[in-house]
């Protein structure tokens, strides 16, 4: 996945990296980029030095029972011009499931901001991150969230279309057009 994720970043190859995928795109970056050759989440890595990815602080260590982070949550946009903004038709914030127990650990964020990972969606305490972007890639895109649970045939998830269009090199044809209604209010 790692691989996948570097060979998308370097060659410019579109990306949508769900949950998981948002994470190894934050190892990635924090490896290759940053140089940070041993940075790992504390899933795979407990006694990494650079732990990247860490367990929420909430969550139970011990018990895996009922204690994930789940369900329908709120995500802020922190930069409001981002393409996942876009792609959702430009509101404040989109609310998503989630299904998780590990999150980025925020010391690392302004470091890989520097690099040109943009985190540029977070929960309502302005912490946890919950989307990324790569900078000068045409869609290289990191959601914590599942986009695919209320992504429905005939009104697709924002983040899919927007994999779609960059695959097949059509993305301006969404982000051209003021867009009101992408599927963020569901
Ligand atoms: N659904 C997922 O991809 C889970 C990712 C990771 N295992 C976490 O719990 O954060």
């Amino acid at each position: 996945m790692i691989l996948a994720a570097k060979y998308a970043r370097e060659n410019k190859v579109p990306y949508l990296g769900i949950c998981l995928g948002m994470q190894i795109s934050v190892i990635e970056m924090s490896r290759h980029v940053l140089g940070l050759g041993n940075a790992d989440s504390e899933e795979f890595n407990t006694d990494t030095p650079d732990c990247v990815v860490m367990y929420m602080p909430e969550v139970s260590k011990t018990h895996l029972g009922n204690t994930m982070r789940l369900g329908c949550r709120r995500t802020f946009f922190r930069k409001p011009d981002c393409l996942t903004s876009k792609l959702y038709g430009n509101p404040p914030h989109v609310d998503e499931r989630h299904r998780h127990r590990y999150e980025v650990n925020p010391s690392f964020v302004p470091m890989l901001e520097n690099a040109g990972l943009q985190f540029v969606g977070c929960d309502e305490s302005g912490n946890r991150m919950e989307i990324v972007e790569l900078q000068d890639h045409p869609f290289y895109i990191g959601v914590q969230f599942h986009p695919e649970f209320k992504s429905r045939p005939r009104k697709p998830s924002p983040p899919f279309t927007g994999l779609i269009l960059a695959a097949t090199e059509r993305m301006r044809t969404l982000t051209n057009v003021s867009n009101g209604d992408a599927g963020a209010s569901e």
